[in-house]
């Protein structure tokens, strides 16, 4: 790049700073102000306010009061929050402005090419028209991920816009000096992104607006499918694009759509922890995060012992396949989260409009009020064409209104009499003064009265619980209807295999109160489908982060549940790590949710998160690898250290991580098969002197942070490390080929440096591995 043009642009940057210090200094003291303002009308509001209730005219004279003091608060509210943002806004751009600009010639203009600079937010000349950065929202900064020179068009609200884009050039900027920029063609150019790439890890996922590419662009501006499914390679970048896409939207929308009507689904509280600056970064708020686990627990969590998925991974991983109660429990689960089961509970919904609907009955005092027949006889008395939930719905009104007769006869019984003396001294007070005002115009006797009301109140309290039942619907024996489907007629059309062990394992652990994960969300699904689905209309954008973890119960769900919302699927099917997986693209039924029409699917192949030796050796351990494309960045090849012993491999690995942590990585992670082996890999580490302070992640850790840790790699996914260590990656830990997925999940989380450890004989995988795409270290022994 020429130095007249180099100065030129510096000059440029100098001068947009000098206007960006010039507004924070303008700003800075009407916000303090305004701030002032508002917390002195809150503290003062009602001193300000006459308030005098005595005659009608005051009255009238303090709600006008009030509601002008309210007014004036709500406007200084609105300032406030309008020009801190814009402060924010602006602080943010100060140290690096931009970070692209593009040369435009609109088609049926002059030819003179206007320059739009791109950055992270918008910021206007004191004329308050002339754009001197542009958002890289905005619609004219889609050209700056899309295109290189040559023609172009964009969608502007009000139409298309075609043009010829002379230049497209990148800037780094720090502190407002540009330390280097360059012309590009049609990729965002590489030099960036390896000096982006390059730099160490830190505790929280960065935002990666710069250097955004055109296909994570196509998922970040997409806004027309109903169901965006998103496959993309390891490290691809689909939650960053998600995440950016998250603040594309809310800026597209931000006239009708708020944080709050957007959810994340992600895989565990410490991913959420992990991506939570993002947004911040880019200067939009947080968006409501969760797990599907919390729904779960939400909807079932108080009724059963509920297994979550870590449980159940362990479980699936605490023996050798070959075990048969192992074997048994793969089949439960992959029998429950297949889409003929979803469809087998489907048609066992719909055969109870017939018959073989299940509730329990009501009783009071261990007598039986309304029996479950009679409650099933209403149930198919109703007209055969309404459907089941309207049914409950019939059913619960007359249920309510049958209480409410049953408590009125009630209170004549005897058992009455004798609950009055029980009654505590406040109720009596109660009933007391409901008397005295009830006496005056009374013609019965004070003690007639007095004995009725207190007989209302017994009868009323002894029914509150029954009513609560009724309104709550749990008078749907749904644990009873589920377990139909594994005994009797239902159980005997099954073809899966071994179903009737199956079945038998099903019932005896609902029989315990205990509900395993495979059958928390079939059952949810079957109760709903009775009672009607819960819905949440107000949002409008789902995300689910590691869909590929996601069964056809829960994307079923996530329709019925967000009936308004259009769903972003992300996920990687080589890291199906869970026994119920989805294969996303490839999957018939989920291009069925919404109909082709409506479903969009888009392919990452490019990964970005470990150096091109990581990648090469990552990618050949997957028999389809070779469609993922590395990134070109250098480092150093994968290691297999070979130990002679356990106590070997530990003494090696402990040294490993103390010569990683005097270098540069700033975040190194043991990654574990299990957390059982977690747990004994981090006592055994922690006893090496230096590493005392060793982390340990396990399933209730909140937070996540940077420095040396150990984890179990189901808990690594989504997140990443300067450096991996495997801690056991012998024949004993990987000899099965179901845990391919595991170990390829585990390899890459590794950004700069990867190292496998082996007591024995090493995993076959690494017999699969490209030769040469690893080194094998074998420590000198006497
Ligand atoms: N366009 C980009 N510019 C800069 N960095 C990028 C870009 N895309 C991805 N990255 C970086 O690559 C790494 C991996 O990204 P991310 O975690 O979003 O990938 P992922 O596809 O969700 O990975 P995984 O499925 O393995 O969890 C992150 O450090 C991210 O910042």
């Amino acid at each position: 790049m020429d130095a007249g043009e180099w100065k030129k642009e510096q000059a440029r940057v100098d001068a947009v700073r000098g206007q960006l210090k010039k507004r924070i200094a303008r700003d800075e003291p009407i916000v303090s102000e305004l701030k002032a303002q508002v917390v002195g009308i809150r503290s003062e509001f009602w001193d300000d306010v006459t308030v005098n209730l005595a005659e009608s005219d005051d009255r009238i004279e303090t709600a006008v009061s009030m509601k002008q003091q309210a007014e004036v608060l709500s406007e200084r509210e609105r300032s406030h929050r309008a020009l801190r943002s814009g402060l924010q806004k602006m602080r943010r751009l100060l140290p690096a402005p931009y970070f692209g600009r593009i040369d435009l010639v609109e088609e049926g203009t002059d030819g003179t090419p206007e320059q739009a600079y791109v950055g992270v937010a918008s910021f206007l000349a004191d004329d308050g028209e002339t754009f001197l950065v542009y958002d890289w929202r905005t619609p004219i900064a889609s050209l700056y991920y899309d295109y290189g020179p040559g023609a172009v068009r964009y969608e502007t609200p009000g139409g298309e816009i075609a043009g010829e884009m002379t230049l497209k050039r990148q800037f780094s900027i720090r502190e407002g000096r540009i330390r280097s920029m360059f012309d590009t063609g049609m990729t965002i150019g590489d030099e960036l992104l390896q000096d982006v790439l390059s730099r160490t890890s830190s505790s929280q996922m960065q935002a990666i607006v710069g250097t955004i590419q055109q296909d994570q662009n196509a998922i970040i501006r997409n806004d027309r499918a109903r169901l965006l499914i998103v496959q993309g390679a390891a490290g691809s970048g689909k939650t960053s694009a998600a995440l950016q896409r998250v603040a594309y939207l809310l800026y597209k929308h931000r006239s009708r759509i708020s944080a709050e009507q957007m959810v994340l689904f992600s895989p565990n509280p410490m991913f959420s922890s992990y991506i939570s600056s993002v947004l911040p970064e880019l200067g939009e708020e947080n968006i409501k995060q969760t797990t599907f686990q919390d729904y779960l627990e939400l909807r079932l969590g108080r009724r059963y012992e509920l297994e979550d998925a870590a449980e159940q991974l362990e479980a699936v991983l605490a023996g050798p396949e070959a075990d048969d109660s192992i074997r048994l429990r793969a089949a439960s689960i992959s029998c429950k989260s297949s889409v003929r089961f979803l469809e087998r509970i489907e048609a066992f919904a719909s055969g109870l409009l017939r018959s073989g609907m299940r509730f329990k009955g009501f009783r009071l005092r261990g007598r039986v009020v309304v029996g479950r027949s009679q409650l099933t006889e209403r149930f198919y008395a109703m007209d055969a064409s309404i459907r089941l939930p309207n049914r409950i719905e019939l059913l619960k009104e007359w249920l309510l209104e049958e209480l409410e007769r049953l408590e009125t006869a009630e209170r004549e019984a005897d058992w009455v009499r004798e609950e009055i003396e029980f009654l505590d001294d406040d109720q009596y007070r109660k009933i007391h003064k409901t008397l005295r005002r009830q006496r005056a115009g009374a013609d019965e006797e004070e003690s007639v009265l007095e004995e009725r009301l207190l007989r209302t109140e017994v009868a009323r309290r002894a029914f509150r619980p029954l009513r609560r039942l009724a309104e709550s619907l749990a008078w749907i024996d749904a644990a009873g209807l589920y377990k139909d489907l594994f005994r009797g007629e239902q159980a005997e059309n099954a073809a899966e295999e071994r179903w009737s062990e199956i079945a038998a394992r099903t019932l005896s652990a609902l029989d315990d109160g205990r509900l395993l994960h495979e059958d928390a969300a079939p059952l949810l699904y079957l109760t709903e489908l009775v009672q009607g689905f819960r819905m949440n209309t107000s949002i409008r954008y789902v995300i689910v982060d590691e869909a590929q973890d996601f069964s056809p119960f829960q994307f079923h769900f996530l329709k019925r549940l967000f009936p308004m919302a259009k769903i972003t699927a992300l996920g990687d099917f080589n890291q199906a790590i869970f026994a119920h997986s989805t294969e996303l693209a490839a999957s018939a039924w989920l291009q069925r949710l919404y109909g082709p029409d409506q479903t969009e699917t888009i392919v990452l192949r490019r990964s970005y998160r470990s150096t091109r030796p990581i990648v090469e050796f990552t990618r050949s351990l997957l028999p389809d690898g070779t469609a993922i494309e590395p990134f070109d960045r250098p480092g150093e090849l994968p290691v297999l250290v070979r130990a002679g012993s356990a106590e070997e491999r530990d003494r090696l690995l402990g040294a490993d991580l103390l010569k990683l942590a005097a270098g540069e990585a700033a975040s190194i992670a043991v990654i574990c098969r299990t957390e059982g082996e977690s747990q004994s890999a981090w006592e055994a580490l922690r006893a090496i002197p230096g590493l005392e302070s060793l982390k340990r992640v396990t399933k209730d850790t909140a937070k996540f942070e940077s420095g040396m840790l150990v984890i179990p790699a189901y808990l690594a996914k989504g997140v990443e490390f300067d450096a991996v260590l495997l801690y056991d990656a012998s024949a004993d830990a990987y000899g099965e080929e179901r845990l391919r997925k595991l170990f390829y999940t585990a390899c890459t989380r590794a950004m700069h440096v990867l190292r496998l450890y082996a007591a024995g004989a090493a995993s076959p995988f690494f017999a699969d591995a490209s030769p040469g795409s690893f080194r094998v270290v074998e420590p000198a022994r006497p």
